[in-house]
């Protein structure tokens, strides 16, 4: 049934009527409508590349629609830009974090204001904010530098900001895919109180069923740009949204493990010791291996060193102390090592950390290879022809969404170019294989074909260092599970062993 409006509402509706959007000759968004009745949170839904940000983006005026209209409380508005959005008491909140973390929760909400006076009075500033922020569920210490909260209360930060804004629209782009469980259901919770009071309206993009079912009264579903379905969420099922999702394509079954892992260390780390970007131990003597065909997990609160981990692996980052050793031999993660032992690597944010975004898919892809046969002929002679023919192989293969091997890598949806740098990375002969929270922002189908790739690789003989903030995912695909904390690795266990609370309170650091 249909939760009925509450009985006052301060909040507007929205509607988008038949939205266009074409980029060159693809049509990302084919007239799609949505309708969001004020005071309820709408779940939009869709797997990657189905449209969902470009049809917020016309919404919000990022992008101009070729077509089609948006309309607040049922009269229609123009957004140019995303201060018009704002105007309309439109607000919205991503997945990364936007707040300065060196200043305050209050200095940051101050600054974000459209006018700030030239002298700002701070005492009345944080006198009506305090105010403000009597009147919301929501609690922060607005003293605190923003580089001191945690995860669910930077986000929680970014939703008031949002609210001090004026924002009566909410739209939330899987906001809640740097949080824990926990932290996330809070914050949800509390956007679903607001909506229950009739003070907002949510527009949330998600991932997880789990949080649609929970928390949104009404869903929408896109597919290949078209609208696949949309209505009350109870009217639905998780496997009947999965269906409209993703049609009548096949999802890669769960791959089984084939084999034991072998006796054969592959990678072996050993006290090794780094220093995060602001000059502070953040390895303080890691301990590790990996053998062949073995997968092991790294869980962790993010933060105590996995980042800086996979950095030094990557050769991204110098160690200042201990050794790396691949097939018994030092490595030294310079780009002859890492070729010469087949280390590969799924880095986090892959188009920032393992892309060229202005170079196309096609070249994005060659870059293991291009300058090997069969794409370069005489040493140096780039052929174009054949990195095209490799590149289609691959989109193939990997089923990567894209308009063609010469689109620009920074047009795919995040989730396809992750599948064309895992494309990639696992398309040769791997030993070993560094991934990194690789299916963070990704549809389950996706999440379902990169953990079977995984595990395929795995069973092949690869030693794979699976390092994730998620520890089902680490549960599930690992052969060995350790735990890491403040730069040191202070806990080992199986899969089958684990006992969930001493991994928490490893994770904790008690
Ligand atoms: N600026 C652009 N130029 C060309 N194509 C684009 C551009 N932005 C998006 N696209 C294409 O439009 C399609 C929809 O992308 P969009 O980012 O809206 O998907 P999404 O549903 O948000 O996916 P994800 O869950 O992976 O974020 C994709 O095929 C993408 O390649």
């Amino acid at each position: 049934m249909t939760r009925p409006l509450p009985a006052e509402i301060t909040a507007p509706a929205l509607e988008a009527v038949a939205l266009t959007k074409r980029f060159g000759a693809f049509t990302a968004l084919d007239s799609v409508s949505i309708k969001l009745r004020p005071g309820s949170v709408h779940a939009l839904l869709g797997e990657n590349g189905a449209g969902k940000s470009t049809l917020v983006k016309c919404v919000m005026g990022f992008y101009r629609p070729d077509d089609g209209a948006v309309l607040v409380n049922n009269h229609e508005v123009v957004i140019g830009d995303p201060r018009a959005a704002q105007t309309h008491g439109l607000g919205m909140v991503y997945q990364h974090f936007t707040l300065v973390p060196r200043m305050t929760v209050l200095e940051n909400l101050v600054m974000a204001r459209a006018s700030v006076p030239a002298v700002i009075d701070w005492a009345a500033e944080r006198a009506a904010l305090a105010a403000f922020l009597a009147t919301m569920p929501f609690r922060i210490d607005i003293d605190a530098p923003v580089a001191a909260l945690a995860a669910g209360d930077k986000q929680k930060a970014e939703i008031v900001k949002q609210l001090y804004l004026k924002a009566r629209i909410l739209i939330l782009d899987e906001p809640t895919s740097v949080l824990t469980p926990d932290e996330a259901d809070e914050t949800l919770g509390l956007i679903r109180a607001m909506a229950l009071a009739g003070r907002l309206t949510v527009l949330i993009i998600t991932h997880k069923f789990r949080e649609v079912m929970a928390f949104a009264d009404d869903v929408t579903v896109l597919r290949r740009g078209k609208l696949a379905g949309t209505g009350s969420v109870a009217a639905h099922t998780p496997d009947s949204l999965a269906r409209l999702m993703i049609g009548e394509s096949a999802i890669a079954a769960p791959a089984a493990r084939d084999g034991a892992p072998t006796n054969e260390v592959r990678l072996a780390v050993a006290g090794l010791r780094a220093d995060d970007e602001s000059g502070m131990p953040a390895l303080r003597g890691v301990d590790l291996q990996v053998h062949a065909r073995e997968i092991v997990g790294v869980a962790g609160v993010s933060g105590n060193g996995q980042v800086e981990l996979v950095q030094v692996l990557a050769g991204q980052r110098t160690a200042t102390g201990g050794s790396l050793r691949v097939h018994g031999e030092l490595y030294a993660a310079d780009r002859a090592d890492i070729r010469r032992h087949k280390v590969h690597c799924l880095p986090e944010e892959p188009l920032r950390n393992a892309c060229v975004p202005g170079m196309s898919v096609a070249e994005n892809m060659a870059f293991r290879c291009f300058d090997e046969a069969p794409l370069a002929r005489g040493g140096w002679w780039l052929d174009l022809a054949a990195m095209r023919r490799a590149a289609r192989d691959l989109i193939a293969r990997y089923r990567v969404k894209t308009t063609g091997p010469e689109a620009p890598i920074a047009t795919l949806s995040g989730g396809n170019v992750q599948r064309a740098v895992l494309a990639r990375e696992l398309s040769r002969d791997v030993d070993v294989l560094i991934a990194a929270n690789p299916v963070f922002g990704l549809d389950f189908a996706a999440v379902a074909d990169i953990h079977a790739q995984i595990v395929e690789a795995r069973n092949r003989g690869t030693a794979v260092l699976l390092v994730s903030e998620d520890l089902d995912e680490l549960l599930e695909l690992s052969d060995r599970l350790v735990v890491m904390s403040r730069g040191v690795i202070v806990h080992e266990t199986t899969p089958a062993a684990a006992d969930l609370t001493v991994i928490g309170r490893c994770m904790a650091g008690h």
